[in-house]
């Protein structure tokens, strides 16, 4: 499964946000989007879950124009994967799980074998079957975001959009959720998520997007896009880039942490 943006444009009435963003998302492939806050990357994400209604350009799911798909059709092939959340409810482990199968419940809105399956599997591949019973309130910030991407799974669609997953994560969940993001992709999900941390695009994407006022302004492998230059103009913080391991990984350093 693939995304394909093309010469996307989108404007919120009068003021455009994106402006002629083009890339692609290969099946088996983590993009990390960067870019400043207020850049347009939720936007972006909407567009593609077919929640905005652009103007401008196309959008190619697997090669079909996401426009002609009806929303069972959009969601038989993207799942959303929201920042952790509490929701107004406290709805048990499964059931969440199983509200990511309504794409496939058709006539009768009773969950068959199947989806109750699909619910099962997908919190047996995130390790998290022993929450099942479990309220959604009361589990952690990490155990709550592996409900989500298991919610996502259960969807049984091959495109994963995120949006900002391990924003309210701890370091080692952080690290845990992204390792377990990355292994999806290496399963032959396409995932596209966007992320501030450079360093988590060092560690975890295949490939970055970088946006600056509503454009794509890199687009390629992390080694090849993320330099100094690049973060000095998305957030304007200078940093060095260090190289560790032999080469094998990066990080930002910001200047300012030696200077003072
Ligand atoms: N429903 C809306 N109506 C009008 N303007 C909006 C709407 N939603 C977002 N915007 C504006 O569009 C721009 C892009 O917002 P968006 O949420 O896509 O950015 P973002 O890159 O996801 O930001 P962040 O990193 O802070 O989450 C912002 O200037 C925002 O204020």
């Amino acid at each position: 499964m693939s995304v394909t943006v093309n010469d996307l444009s989108f404007s919120y009435k009068e003021r455009r946000v994106l402006a002629d963003v083009s890339f692609t998302a290969r099946t088996g492939e983590l993009l990390a989007v960067l870019g400043p806050n207020g850049v347009g990357k939720s936007t972006l994400f909407q567009c593609i879950l077919g929640l905005l209604p652009y103007t401008e350009g196309e959008i190619l799911l697997d090669g079909l124009d996401a426009k002609k798909l009806d929303i069972k059709e959009t969601a038989r092939r993207v799942a959303y994967i929201p920042q952790s959340h509490a929701p107004a409810f406290n709805f048990s482990v499964f059931d969440i799980i199983l509200m990511g199968t309504s794409a496939q419940i058709s006539d009768v809105n009773v969950p068959k074998k199947r989806q109750l399956e699909l619910a099962e599997q997908s919190m047996e591949r995130l390790g998290i079957t022993h929450l099942k019973e479990r309220g959604y309130l009361q589990i952690s910030g990490g155990e709550r975001q592996l409900v989500l991407i298991a919610r996502a799974l259960a969807q049984d669609a091959r495109i994963l959009v995120m949006d900002e997953p391990t924003s309210n994560l701890d370091y080692g969940n952080q690290l845990r959720i992204l390792s377990q993001i990355k292994l999806l992709a290496r399963e032959g999900y396409t995932v596209v998520l966007s992320t501030h941390s450079p360093d988590q695009a060092f560690m975890f994407a295949d490939r970055v997007l970088a946006l600056q006022g509503g454009r794509v302004v890199r687009h390629g492998r992390p080694f090849e896009v993320i330099t100094d230059a690049l973060i000095k103009d998305l957030y304007n913080v200078e940093v060095e880039i260090q190289s560790l391991y032999g080469g094998k990984a990066r990080m930002c350093l910001p200047k300012s942490v030696i200077d003072t």
